[in-house]
């Protein structure tokens, strides 16, 4: 019996790096579940495992240690059941764009909103500043200033000029970061600029193989400094919003929720109660509109109550 770190799914298979350094290719029992969530995959890269090794030389886990965290998104809008993207995170990292293309500050929130849910911290990577013009500039400095303030580490790079790598080096070291970005803002370029011999395929050659989409939509764990490792998701852009009443989304906004301890009512959904701090506060712009407007957009998911799809 050995114990390792799963940090590959290819959908059959489960790579698993033991402890004592080798890397083993395993299968799961055919009655392995999880009690607590109906996943398509029972196991996760990032899950702490016991593997056994048969007399044919197969390797099967045999059992999962409690998580710290994970998270999931549904397997469809219409399924009940969830994909387990990774497990036992330290952080997320959130690659964006200003522009080329451009990454809204509603995503930017949602997501932000989703991993505070988690309990997961998060930086933003804001790439591509090397084509940025004065007003994108402008723009991408007002945003580094607000995400700061709340208390969200931002750097700005250059994965193609390999400019400001080395700050998000440092704060990768000896953590299980996940990677997330909308398609095309270069974090396939960043990894590879992170970790030179890897060498991930960037769009133009994913694209030669399989018409401009993903060759594969499983998740995969590369070492980093001080036994740190960086999760890549390719085809995973977020994850799907936690269920949250309508009364807690306002927990997941740390400004509004500082706020919110002013309203007069507490179930107060910051829209059009009287005696609402937190609109006051966005009148007098303590609050800003575009995390207000974010706010009130994932609000709307609850009073359409339906899922909304993974962003
Ligand atoms: N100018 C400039 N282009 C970049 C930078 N980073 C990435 N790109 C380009 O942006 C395009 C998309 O980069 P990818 O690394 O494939 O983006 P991705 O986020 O992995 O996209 P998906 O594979 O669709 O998820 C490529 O043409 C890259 O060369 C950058 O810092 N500056
Ligand atoms: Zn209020």
């Amino acid at each position: 019996m050995d114990k390792g770190l799963v940090i590959k799914n290819t959908g059959s298979w489960y790579v698993v790096k033991t402890d004592d350094g080798r890397t083993v290719e395993c299968k799961i029992k055919g009655n392995f579940r999880l009690k607590e969530i109906r996943s398509t995959n029972p196991i996760a890269v990032g899950d702490r495992v016991s593997i056994s090794v048969n007399a044919e030389g197969t390797a099967f886990i045999t059992s999962i240690e409690d998580r710290k965290n994970y998270i999931i998104r549904r397997a469809s809008n219409l399924s009940k059941q969830s994909h387990i993207i990774a497990a036992n995170l330290d952080q997320c990292m959130l690659v964006v764009t200003i522009n080329y293309p451009e990454t809204s500050t509603i995503f930017i929130d949602r997501f932000l909103a989703t991993a505070e849910a988690y309990r997961i911290p998060v930086c933003l990577v804001f790439n591509k500043v090397d084509l940025y013009t004065e007003d994108e500039s402008r723009y991408l400095d007002g945003l580094i200033n607000l995400y700061t303030h709340l208390g969200y580490a931002c750097y700005k790079v250059s994965a193609l000029n390999n400019t400001g790598i080395d700050a998000v080096k440092a704060a990768l070291a000896g953590k299980v970061t996940l990677f997330s970005g909308n398609s095309g803002v270069g974090k396939s370029t960043f990894i590879n600029a992170i970790l030179p011999e890897q060498q991930l395929k960037t769009g133009e050659i994913s694209a030669a193989h399989n018409k401009g989409t993903h060759t594969t939509t499983f998740s995969e764990m590369y070492p980093v400094d001080k036994e740190g490792y960086l999760i890549d998701t390719p085809g995973i852009k977020g994850f799907g919003t936690f269920d949250m009443d309508e009364e807690e989304v306002g927990h997941y906004f740390r400004e509004i929720f500082e706020f919110s301890a002013n309203c007069k009512y507490n179930n107060c959904t910051h829209r059009h109660e009287p005696g609402c701090a937190v609109r006051e506060a966005v009148e007098k712009h303590y609050i800003s509109e575009s995390r207000y407007a974010s706010y009130l957009n994932m609000l709307e998911d609850k009073e359409e109550g339906k899922y909304r799809a993974p962003y």
